[in-house]
């Protein structure tokens, strides 16, 4: 029987022959692949809950049937959502108050081993509710020997134990940084992945003279390490919580010529273009800036048609995606102005058909 880092090997093969052939119109030179470790990479997971009669456990549902299947152990997920996922269990299955119309779990742990779990419940949440959270969350953080978040969520509702967010530590060439990680906002899943894409972009725009755009920028995830290596740099994203994470970590980082601002990309185009004034962009003055490269890391749709336009202005385009579909359309057009320089491919979830590609792109 294969090994796992066999399976690993060949799965990740696959991807790589791929992503060549889907991309080969644009680049036909070598792809540096980065290798995620084949279990544990998953820093949040979430999963329903199924009674049955006295029994509780987690269930995921099949992609392919839509079954759902028990999952007391998902080899995937992080070890400490393991162990947590092992502890909640007997906690909650004796416990009415708890476990009556709770129907979802979510995990978000960092490697700092620090976790948050949200306990989403199909009923309003009360007093002898919270009372009986604050004991679960201080059996949990015993048994579980770590700085423990707990959170009921419900319509309209939501009950915070501690904290709704975690504080992620990654080092990049060789430096610290801290990342506010906030409940049910946007997070990089893989740790180790996302501490690779965080290296190789800055590797790509580090001898890049210039200012540096980034739209999509979550809670600053590449802007607050790649402002390290840059003059100047802007970055837009459309959630308010992910801005205020931002802007923590901004401060939490001592970065001082990082700006980010609450846009759309489709806003940050009519600001760009004169078009409309933003209050959300009082005290930016985007002359102040001479932008010479652009990072986008959009959703899966990839990027809107005004958005192609807009970047294709600038001198470098770093692109990263988590969809090589919509990258692939993305590229018909932004090859038109622009070469792809260099190409990687990122295993951000091994043993699922998801891609994480970055992409360099130089004006032609
Ligand atoms: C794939 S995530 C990347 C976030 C960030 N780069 C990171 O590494 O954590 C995409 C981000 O785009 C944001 N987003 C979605 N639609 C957007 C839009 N139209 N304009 C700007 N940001 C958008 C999401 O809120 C999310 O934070």
């Amino acid at each position: 029987m294969a090994s796992m880092n066999e399976n690993y090997e060949t799965q990740l093969n696959k991807k790589h022959e791929y992503l060549c052939e889907l991309l080969s119109p644009y680049y036909q030179n070598d792809v540096a692949v980065f290798k995620s470790s084949p279990s544990g990479y998953r820093m949040r997971a979430e999963f329903r809950v199924w009674h049955e009669g006295v029994d509780l456990f987690h269930i995921m549902f099949d992609k392919g049937t839509k079954e759902k299947y028990r999952v007391d152990n998902l080899p995937a997920a992080y070890p400490l959502i393991n162990s947590a996922m092992e502890v909640i269990i007997p906690l909650l299955k004796d416990n009415q108050t708890l476990r009556k119309k709770l129907f979802q779990i979510d995990y978000l742990a960092t490697t700092s081993n620090e976790i948050l779990i949200s306990l989403i419940y199909h009923k309003a949440l009360n007093e002898e509710w919270e009372e009986e959270a604050k004991v679960l969350k201080n059996l949990l953080s015993a048994k579980l020997n770590t700085s423990l978040n707990l959170i009921g969520r419900a319509k309209k509702q939501k009950i915070v134990l501690n904290q709704d967010y975690v504080t992620e530590r990654l080092t990049v060439f060789n430096k610290a940084y801290s990342f506010v990680q906030v409940e049910n906002s946007f997070t990089q899943p893989n740790a180790l992945i996302n501490q690779h894409m965080i290296e190789w972009s800055i590797e790509q725009l580090r001898d890049v003279e210039g200012d540096l755009l980034e739209l999509y920028c979550g809670a600053g995830n590449f802007s607050v390490p790649l402002s390290g290596y840059c003059s100047k740099v802007l970055a837009t994203e459309i959630s308010k919580t992910s801005v205020n994470a931002a802007q923590v970590n901004i401060r939490d980082n001592h970065v001082e010529n990082l700006t980010i601002a609450r846009l759309s990309s489709e806003e940050f185009v009519e600001a760009f273009k004169g078009l409309r004034t933003f209050r959300r962009l009082e005290g930016i003055n985007l002359n102040d800036y001479q932008f010479s490269s652009v990072l986008v890391d959009p959703p899966r749709a990839g990027l809107d048609e005004q958005t192609i336009k807009l970047i294709a202005q600038f001198n470098y385009v770093l692109y990263i995606s988590c969809n090589p579909l919509t990258l692939a359309q993305n590229l018909k057009d932004l090859n038109k102005t622009h070469k792809v320089e260099k190409l990687a491919l990122f295993d951000q979830f091994p043993f699922t058909p998801h891609i994480e590609t970055g992409v360099l792109l130089a004006k032609r």
